[in-house]
């Protein structure tokens, strides 16, 4: 049987661990086809332990996103012992990284990171799903300062829609929601605003509203929802704040009523556009269904039926990464894959 990396390998060129989390890694890697940098996820299942549903919640969920401001989905490889999930590369690293790097942000700057956030929450809520653990170490800068959400191992597609009451309590206590804490039923999408208005604060004022080293004084903060409000702070962004940060889940903003704030419409006056600006997996783009039959010698009917099927093997990276160049008004051309030796010495 074929070991975990050799699967990879032969699509993939591996390089360094660009992350490492509890029990998981990413590493950089370059698409073979194509040399597009991609990062893959690397899972042990037997560290996983019974964390193991979070992997399938996360893959099944970013499956189903297709948007600008959600991290892109290439390929999974399932092995005896490992899970390999092939993520879109983000070379600007964590927001979280940005923002201690800079203190803090400006209020414009803050406003563009902030409707790209409220563009990613709309979309994914309106897909049925809440992440429930937003924060800025889950939003990735792409080279063109582009944010893209990323780590949906907590989210929840409740059965009765997005507005069903979860109860799980999960994510990280400084960005939980007042309800979340108190063990109290509690929907996701409501809990999702919560937690954007702490990363709201976070962005305009580069530390927490509500910190402790200890959880219980912690949680104690977050139920009072009392917190400063620093000097440099506009009037218009308090009341941004106020609207994200209120106690009551019933009395917080709606993600559809953030797309029309006046604060988030302070500048160019345009609601924010929380649609996908990608194609939808029914349309297949032809030049690149035209590159990808020419290099497996098929007929481009042949090809279009294989991608259709949507497998996230390495013919779904591909046609992705294709598209993305594409996109980018790069050349669609594959590199001639290097034969192996052992392909080699067969045809010998
Ligand atoms: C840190 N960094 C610096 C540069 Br330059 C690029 C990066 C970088 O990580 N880029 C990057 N591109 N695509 C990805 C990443 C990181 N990354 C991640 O998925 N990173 C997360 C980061 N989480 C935030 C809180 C806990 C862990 C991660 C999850 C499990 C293990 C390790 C890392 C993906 C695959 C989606």
């Amino acid at each position: 049987k074929m070991s975990a990396y050799e699967a990879i390998r032969g699509q993939y060129h591996l390089r360094e661990t660009i992350g490492s989390g509890g029990f998981a890694k990413v590493k950089l890697a370059y698409h073979g086809l194509t040399g597009d940098k991609v990062a893959i996820k690397i899972m042990d299942k037997k560290s996983l332990g019974d964390d193991l549903p979070r992997v399938k919640v996360e893959i099944d969920a970013m499956k189903e996103m297709n948007h600008q401001h959600i991290c892109r989905l290439y390929q999974v490889v399932e092995t005896d012992d490992k899970f390999f999930m092939v993520l879109e590369y983000c070379p600007g690293g964590e927001l979280f990284d940005y923002i201690v790097a800079k203190d803090k942000l400006s209020e414009d700057e803050a406003r563009s990171f902030f409707r790209q956030i409220v563009s990613s929450v709309a979309y994914m809520h309106k897909t049925g799903y809440a992440h429930r653990d937003l924060k800025p170490e889950n939003l990735l800068l792409d080279e063109d300062q582009n944010l893209k959400l990323i780590d949906f191992g907590l989210c929840a597609k409740p059965k009765g829609g997005i507005d069903h009451q979860l109860f799980t309590c999960c994510g990280s206590p400084a960005y939980a929601a007042p309800e979340l804490i108190a063990g109290k039923e509690y929907q996701g999408n409501e809990a999702d605003l919560w937690s954007m208005g702490i990363l709201l604060y976070a962005l305009l004022c580069g530390f927490l509203p509500f910190d402790d080293e200890n959880i219980a004084s912690l949680y104690k903060k977050i139920a009072s929802g009392r917190y400063d409000l620093p000097s440099w702070l506009s009037k218009e962004s308090i009341q941004i704040l106020d609207a994200l940060l209120q106690v009551d889940p019933k009395r917080r903003i709606t993600v559809q009523q953030l797309l029309t704030h006046p604060w988030l419409l302070k500048q160019e006056n345009i609601p924010v556009d929380y649609s996908s600006k990608y194609k939808t997996f029914e349309h297949l783009d032809e030049d690149c269904v035209t590159e990808l039959a020419v290099h497996y010698g098929q007929t481009k009917k042949e090809m279009k039926e294989q991608l259709s099927e949507w497998k996230y093997n390495y013919l779904t990276a591909t046609y992705l990464l294709l598209l993305n160049k594409k996109t980018c008004n790069k050349p669609i051309r594959l590199l001639q894959q290097k034969k192996t030796l052992k392909e080699n010495n067969k045809n010998k």
